[in-house]
Formats: structure tokens, sequence, C-alpha cells
């Protein structure tokens, strides 16, 4: 049978929920959604552009009549949402989520809807962009892409079928992992890079002379810092959430540049040169499997 939902509540409807909500629309897997946010002008536009059929501010409310509620807001709010709705959550209502980080949203379950945790399915969407806010919400966001679903022990098979159902609605191409490996994963090749990115602008920016060097930014700069661009708030709580994951690719990254910085020092072409290809071959080959995996 097709995974469909009568209500979804979207809380958070910004790029990744609201781009959930139109792809479970136009797959007709979805009657009614309602969104719930914290700003206001937001919300309208949610509304406006039909993400949404309805908007509330009103958390209990609005998840007493879900089918299923989507967690789409920074992971850092996440706790406080669960805690809000638990009261108001029907048995079977199914509660998932669409954080860059896992094993805090577990966490943050076990938490705060201990009762719950048979209809609980943590997901994380391997698609987005820099762009944030309702207007941002996209059609084909998630078409070809991979969506990792970190399900509890408690999880019902039912519950877990319905989530992989509704992202393969949206087009995606779901796997399953343990929130530990994902956090693990994610460090170095979501949040690391991100965090590399800030850190780098942020150093220029910080010259008296930045207006000049970034007049002559071209191509190279703008690849490597699009995702500096990216929303702090969001970008602090998964950095927060994921620390010791965190830590640990930067230590390593740390280590991987002072070997450079010594070989440069020491003007070691050879040794540069081979670091390189050792990367140009890494990221080639991984290019290629990205271009066929689209
Ligand atoms: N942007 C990406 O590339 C990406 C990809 C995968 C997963 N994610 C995850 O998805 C989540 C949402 O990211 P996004 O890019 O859609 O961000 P976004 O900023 O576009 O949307 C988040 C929305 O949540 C709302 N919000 C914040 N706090 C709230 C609260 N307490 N109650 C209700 N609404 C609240 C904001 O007003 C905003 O509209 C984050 O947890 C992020 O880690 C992001
Ligand atoms: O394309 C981007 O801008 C992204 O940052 C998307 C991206 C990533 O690939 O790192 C960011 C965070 C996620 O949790 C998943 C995807």
């Amino acid at each position: 049978m097709q995974a469909s939902i009568d209500t979804l509540v979207v809380v958070g409807v910004g790029l990744i929920g609201g781009s959930f909500a139109l792809a479970l629309r136009r797959a007709g897997r979805v009657r009614h959604v309602i969104g719930v946010g914290r700003s206001l002008a937001n919300m309208q536009r949610a509304l406006e552009l039909g993400v949404v059929d309805e908007v509330s501010t009103e958390l209990g409310d609005a998840c007493a009549r879900a089918g299923m509620v989507l967690l789409a807001t920074p992971v850092g709010q996440m706790g406080a949402l669960f805690g809000a709705m638990a009261p108001r959550l029907p048995e079977h209502t199914i509660v998932t989520d669409a954080g860059s980080t896992k094993g805090d949203v577990a966490l943050l379950m076990r938490e705060h809807l201990p009762g719950h945790l048979a209809r609980c399915v943590p997901a994380h969407p391997i698609a987005g962009s820099d762009l944030s806010g309702a207007a941002a919400a996209q059609f084909g966001l998630y078409e070809g892409r991979r969506v990792v679903l970190t399900p509890l022990p408690e999880s019902d098979d039912d519950a877990v079928a319905t989530v992989r159902g509704l992202w393969q609605a949206c087009g995606a191409d779901v796997h399953e992992m343990g929130a530990h490996e994902h956090d693990s994963v994610f460090a170095s090749v979501s949040h690391l890079p991100h965090l590399l990115a800030f850190a780098y602008v942020e150093r220029i920016a910080a010259r008296s002379d930045a207006e000049r060097r970034f007049d002559f930014a071209a191509t190279g700069f703008r690849d490597f810092t699009r995702i500096a661009g990216s929303h702090p708030e969001m970008w602090r709580d998964i950095a927060l959430a994921n620390r010791d994951a965190l830590l640990g690719e930067l230590d390593d990254y740390m280590a991987g540049l002072a070997r450079l910085r010594g070989q440069l020092a020491g003007a070691d072409g050879e040794a540069m040169q081979r670091t390189f290809e050792r990367a140009r071959d890494a990221r080639t080959r991984w290019y290629q499997r990205f271009l066929r995996g689209q």
C-alpha cells in the first residue's frame, strides 16, 4: 500500500520542511498541511506560496490533529518543541524530523517523548542549499537524493515504513544507519566543510582591505565558499549537537594542514604534489559517483 498521510504538521516551514510538503502534495500523498512557525512573516509567505494549507502558532492544537508531525527547525529548537507537543500528541501520530544530526535528536525524543518512541522515526534528507525560509521551498529538491533514516530500537515497523514511503514519494533514495555512524560520517562530509567555509570567509572579511580582496575573488572563491552563505543559527546548532565528532574531524584536518604547511615551508614540491594528486583522484572518483547517483 502507498504511504500517505491525511494531516501533516510541518514545524518550521523553511527550505527543508516546505519542500517536503510541496513534494508530498504533488505526489498526492497528503490531504492537508498545517505549518507551525515562529516567524509570522514566513508563515504568511508559506500560505501565499501554497506550501501549506493553514498556519498556526499553537503547536499543541496543530499536533492534536496530525497523522504525522515533521520537525524541520534548527536542531537546537527541537527539545523544547518535543516537550511542548508531548501532552497533545494522539497515540498513533508519527513524529519525525529532518535535522542534520541524529544522536541528539534520538536523545531528545527519549527525554521528551518517552511514551511515544514507537511512533518516532528520526530522518535526515541529504539535500539542501544555502537558501532558507519558506520562499526557498522548491519542488524536486529531494528527487534522486538520499535520505537517511536512523530508527530507534523502539520505532514501529509500520511507522518506519510510512516515513520511508513518504520520502520515496518525494523521489528520494532512502537508507538506514545507526545514529552514531550517521553523525560520524556527516561530521566529515558536511559539518566540517561548513565550519571551514565560515572560518575562511570570516578571516578574509576581517582584513582591513577585505573589499579590495573580494573585488577580485572569482569562481574558485565562489565554489569554495558557497556554503558560508548558509544559515548561521542552523549551523551553530549542528556544530554544537555534533561537537565531539566535529572536533575529531577538525583535529585531523588541522594535522593535515600542518603537514602541508611544513611541506610548503620546506618548499617540498614533490610531497605537496602527491597530496594534491591523492585529493584530486579521490574527488574525481567521488564526483563521478555523485553524477551517476543524480
Ligand atoms: N539547509 C540544508 O541544506 C539542510 C539539509 C538537510 C537538513 N537540514 C536540517 O533541516 C532543518 C531545517 O533547515 P532549513 O534549511 O529548512 O532551515 P530554514 O531556516 O529554511 O527553515 C527553518 C524554519 O524553522 C523556523 N523555526 C525556527 N525555530 C522555530 C521554532 N521554535 N518553532 C517553529 N518554527 C521555528 C524558522 O522560522 C524557519 O522558517 C535543520 O534542522 C537543518 O539542520 C538542512
Ligand atoms: O548544498 C548545501 O548547501 C548543503 O549544505 C546541503 C547539505 C550538505 O550537503 O552538507 C547540508 C546539510 C545537510 O544536513 C544536508 C545537506
